[in-house]
């Protein structure tokens, strides 16, 4: 592929000799990559599939290397939110923040939602993950990816990092900053991404994560953890930011990352201040492992933080959830607790110790339940997505290897056993696919029309 001049000349410097097996992966295939979601599966289960031909990723225990031709996006398992297809270097930042059920998570610049999946995993739902994205499509892009996954501890912002800074000054134990960045690492899953490059967009990016960085520093309690990540090879964005910001914030640490299947150290040479502590951060490189590309730092705040209490959003009362209550008593396993919330119609369960939201813009605030009718009430689609089938009274079994799930995903209205009657879960393999209503032997399908497929999907 084509690579810009003033790129190769740089790297070409960087690297000196080590430069030509750098520049040999252009030539090369890249690899792909899919992230078990651990809420729903295990990479056990998923490497049964016969479908898929699965290689387990060195760095990241739920990541597999896949075969282009398996394409795992067209299987329905990808609806159900069995996994996320994502690159597979990407996959070793969230590891990194050892997020753990109950603590309080922020990721500043979550879209599409890889690594915010990802984190949700460890901290299995539980706790509160604040996940941002400042432009509005793609914050949409990022709910969705945080539905399919069956995520119900998340607050989905989309705001600025210097609003949200404003709002939780001091307040998470843990921050993830995977910055925008030149993207040096894309060039060969995005070759345009080559054609956007030059040394002012490395310098642009660099003045960008700097201000992020300043933001996400505020944002951390005493002794949090911060991670900060760029899928991006400039010393600029990488080092060189990590040892400004250590120059600017000394109470902050960089903290050792374990390195395995082909992980670097930083290059603390490509820096003035030469600081040995930057070996500590990590270098993905992709002529020494099957990924792009990716520089990861873990830092911890050792000052005080100034820290601005938020109270908790307190649930509505339990006589305005009779029609909910009526609804779960008919199909669901058993009884959800915890604060319930309504955003106009719209029945929310929001994550444990939820902080008042109310001068945020938020798109998706903990486990959508659906919407209050007039006298009865309707299941989001989230809801369907973030329960295993065994919480269902009653289930529409779709098998992968049949052809009725295509028809389901379309939309389409499919023959039901005239006995079934009312809100279904329809499942596929076991797994929940989405919402059904039977009636008078046929299904009313519920699939969301946003989420339909549409065309040839084989
Ligand atoms: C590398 S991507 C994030 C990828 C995401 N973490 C994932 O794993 O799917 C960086 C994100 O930062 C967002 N962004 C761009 N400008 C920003 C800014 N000024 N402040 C915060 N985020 C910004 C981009 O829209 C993009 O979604």
């Amino acid at each position: 592929m084509s690579l810009p001049e003033a790129f190769i000349e740089k790297m070409t410097r960087l690297l000196g000799p080590e430069s030509e097996y750098f520049f040999k992966t252009y030539d090369q295939k890249r690899a792909f990559g899919l992230r078990a979601n651990l809420l729903k599966t295990s990479g056990e289960q998923l490497k049964k599939l016969p479908e898929f031909h699965l290689k387990p990723v060195p760095f990241c225990p739920s990541g597999f290397y896949y075969q282009e031709a398996d394409e795992p996006g067209k299987h329905p398992f990808h609806q159900a939110g069995l996994y996320y297809i994502q690159e597979p270097s990407a996959m070793f930042v969230a590891e990194r923040l050892d997020a753990k059920p109950g603590e309080r998570v922020l990721d500043l610049c979550a879209a599409p939602g890889g690594k915010s999946t990802q984190i949700a995993v460890s901290m299995q739902n539980r706790g509160l993950l604040v996940s941002n994205e400042i432009y509005p499509k793609r914050a949409k892009s990022l709910s969705e990816n945080i539905e399919r996954m069956g995520i119900t501890n998340a607050l989905v912002t989309n705001e600025t990092p210097e609003r949200l800074a404003e709002y939780f000054p001091g307040n998470f134990d843990k921050i993830l900053v995977d910055a925008p960045c030149s993207g040096e690492g894309m060039f060969r899953k995005d070759p345009d991404a080559a054609q956007y490059w030059s040394p002012d967009h490395v310098r642009e990016c660099a003045a960008l994560q700097n201000q992020i960085l300043d933001h996400a520093y505020s944002m951390l309690r005493e002794e949090g953890i911060l991670v900060y990540s760029t899928c991006t090879f400039s010393p600029e964005e990488d080092e060189q930011m990590i040892d400004h910001f250590l120059k600017k914030y000394p109470d902050m640490e960089v903290l050792p990352i374990e390195k395995t299947g082909g992980v670097e150290d930083g290059r603390p040479q490509w820096t003035d201040s030469a600081n040995s502590e930057l070996r500590k951060t990590a270098r993905l490189w992709p002529h020494h492992l099957d990924g792009e590309g990716h520089f990861v730092a873990k830092l911890q705040k050792h000052g005080p933080s100034l820290t601005k209490r938020i109270k908790p959003v307190s649930s509505v009362k339990e006589s305005s959830l009779k029609d909910y209550r009526q609804f779960e008593k008919q199909t669901l396993a058993e009884k959800l607790a915890g604060s319930f919330y309504f955003a106009g119609n719209q029945l929310f369960l929001l994550p444990d110790g939820c902080p008042d939201f109310s001068q945020l813009k938020v798109i998706r605030a903990g486990l959508h339940l659906g919407e209050q009718k007039k006298n009865r009430f309707e299941p989001n689609h989230a809801l369907a997505l973030a329960m295993p089938a065994v919480s269902f009274q009653s289930t529409f079994p779709l098998e992968s290897s049949g052809t009725d799930w295509d028809h389901y995903l379309r939309g389409e209205t499919l023959p039901a056993p005239a006995s079934l009657k009312g809100w279904t879960a329809v499942t596929i393999d076991g797994f929940t696919l989405g919402w059904g209503k039977a009636a008078g032997g046929t299904l009313k399908n519920f699939y969301p029309k946003g989420l339909r497929l549409r065309g040839l999907n084989h």
